[in-house]
């Protein structure tokens, strides 16, 4: 009787009736009639392959058979006590791998649920694996969605698996020899398997690409570092090289993604990577969506062999440290000294105004140098035994960024020369708000630290006297807003003109809060917040250290203030001890 039902219900459908079911269904049967000639009242038995062409599917599926075999076995674990299989079929729908109780294998490979089994459309009718082949999308086929009155019996979900070229390499599906009624008992199974179906292509996408970049995203915050939605590849100049299905959805909604650049995608470049590393906080790895939109973004760095000591950076090897500068003079002599010093042991020193960039150049250092591990110390508090111990945990060869070395308490500062002695494979790179003339002249490090740490030192130029500052206001732009805003001529020559006492974080916060008030894509002269102005207590600080002959000591008692209070407020207002 169902039989009848069945063959009735398709002939309807033939004849332009929708039938109630999921679209794919109804578009199933019409091609298994209309294009492959097939028969509903015919009882097909499953199709399965020959031994020699089993091992020649087997073989060319390896790879990818290697690539899901952790998630099948989890996934598996997870379903196994509710009597569902899992298959994994290759992009022509013959099973590779496969995951089910022996106590049934009769009943299984009766079924087609086993290996070899050829579940392709056009001789399986309609079927889970054969409809996400056609389809490219997840898809249920329950019970008498099958075309084949032999299979009705059978629930089939199925996920597809792209290569990271966004070609369809495999199927994954999951089903039961008896199901529940309602097709909806199968949700939670397209649920399980569309996510063992990216977590495979993520995996795919990782192994392929060790020695490239690789930016993992996601929408919620808490997943990001532990299972992000989607991941693209990138070369060194940042263009895609490869992609999860998902992320070609998200970044470029279908179309092509390979070949795209990143700086068109999402407004960052290549150059920004090294921001949206898992030693920052996750909240302020954010990137914008070309649909304004955003997600949050984690940049896995390329993990390439040490390069041989003495061996030069090359200019187009990523541009981690060419994309910090426009065309200003000073920084550009400046990044090719750190191009060539960036390879090598050097310990450096990177002096400079609050948010002029001193941390950005030591991660693009690092980033230059292709060493192993990162890890940042900000010296303000640190007790010199919480140092020692984050020192030792590091896995090395590593990079030691140590920020705002002049807040190192007397103790850390005391310790820091033997640890570092102790560890010649972490390679240091100090920052400070101070002049290395005033770390020295004013005691606040010790000689012989100072000395451990100046290798070679680095003066990064306040944004005021920058040339770039046109080139910067752009680039900034781009990234916050993904290429979507621009300035007015009065408020580009407003900014032009303006101070920048905060230098290029205060820059990028302006160019935030203006992109965020600015009614469409233009940014005018009143959606630029107004520039701090000096206080009078500021004024009396430059005054006070003067007079002091700038000993922080003696400034801090005549202010009646602690020394690191004086510190913190020169660093805040930009104030430089004369030489
Ligand atoms: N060359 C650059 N191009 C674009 N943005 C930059 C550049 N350099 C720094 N920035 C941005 O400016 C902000 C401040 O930079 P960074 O943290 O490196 O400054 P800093 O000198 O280390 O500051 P502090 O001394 O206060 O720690 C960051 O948001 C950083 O991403």
């Amino acid at each position: 009787m169902i039989e009848r039902y069945h063959v009735e219900e398709i002939a309807q459908v033939l004849n332009g009736h929708a039938s109630g079911r999921d679209s794919y269904v109804d578009a199933s049967w019409r091609r298994c009639v209309e294009v492959y000639g097939m028969d509903p009242t015919r009882n097909e038995p499953a199709h399965i392959v020959t031994e020699t062409e089993f091992r020649t599917h087997r073989e060319q599926a390896e790879w990818m058979i290697g690539a899901a075999r952790s998630s099948l076995k989890t996934l598996f674990r997870q379903v196994a006590g509710q009597n569902y299989v899992l298959l994994l079929t290759d992009a022509k729908g013959v099973c590779v791998d496969f995951f089910g109780d022996d106590l049934f294998a009769d009943e299984l490979r009766g079924a087609g649920l086993y290996l070899g089994s050829n579940w392709s459309e056009d001789l399986a009718g309609t079927c889970g694996v054969g409809a996400c082949i056609v389809t490219g999308e997840p898809v249920t086929v329950h019970q008498d969605d099958h075309f084949g009155n032999a299979h009705t019996a059978l629930s089939c979900t199925s996920a597809p698996i792209y290569d990271s070229l966004g070609q369809l390499a495999a199927v994954l599906d999951i089903s039961l020899l008896r199901s529940p009624s309602p097709k909806s008992s199968q949700n939670l199974a397209m649920s399980l398997v569309t996510s063992a179906a990216r977590r495979v292509e993520m995996a795919n996408l990782m192994a392929a690409n060790r020695r490239e970049w690789v930016l993992r995203f996601s929408s919620s915050p808490e997943f990001l570092d532990v299972d992000p939605e989607c991941a693209v590849a990138l070369d060194g100049s940042g263009r895609v090289i490869g992609a999860t299905h998902a992320a070609t959805r998200m970044l470029s909604r279908e179309r092509q993604l390979i070949g795209e650049r990143i700086d068109g995608l999402l407004g960052i470049s290549v150059d920004d990577l090294p921001d949206l590393m898992r030693d920052r906080p996750t909240e302020e790895r954010v990137v914008a969506l070309g649909d304004g939109g955003a997600v949050f973004g984690h940049a896995i760095a390329p993990q390439t062999p040490r390069r041989p000591p003495g061996a030069t950076v090359s200019r187009t090897s990523g541009g981690v440290l060419t994309g910090l500068a426009g065309s200003d003079p000073g920084m550009e002599r400046l990044l090719s000294r750190v191009e060539r010093l960036a390879p090598t042991e050097v310990p450096l020193l990177i002096c400079g105004e609050s948010g002029s960039g001193k941390t950005k150049l030591a991660r693009a250092v690092h980033m230059a140098s292709r060493r192993g591990g990162f890890v940042t110390l900000d010296c303000a508090g640190m007790p010199a035994d919480e140092m020692a111990s984050v020192i030792e945990a590091q896995p090395r060869p590593a990079t030691l960024l140590l920020r705002r070395i002049e807040d190192l308490s007397e103790a850390a500062a005391l310790a820091l020369p033997g640890l570092l002695d102790a560890h010649p494979d972490l390679r240091a790179i100090a920052t400070s708000g101070l002049s290395p003339s005033a770390l020295l002249s004013h005691e606040i490090l010790p000689c012989a630290l100072y000395h451990r740490l100046a290798g070679a030192v680095f003066e990064l130029p306040p944004l005021r006297e920058r040339q770039d500052l046109g080139w910067l206001i752009e680039r900034l732009l781009r990234r916050l807003s993904g290429g979507e805003m621009r300035l007015t001529p009065s408020a580009r020559a407003e900014l032009m003109a303006r101070d920048w006492p905060g230098n290029l974080r205060e820059l990028g916060n302006v160019l935030d809060v203006a992109c965020a008030l600015a009614e469409g894509c233009v940014i005018d002269l009143p959606d630029l917040p107004e520039p701090p102005r000096a206080s009078n207590q500021e004024q009396s600080l430059e005054a006070v250290l003067d007079a002091c002959n700038w000993n922080m000591a003696r400034a801090a008692r005549r202010l009646g203030v602690n020394r690191s209070t004086v510190l913190r407020r020169i660093r805040k207002q930009g104030l430089r001890a004369p030489n």
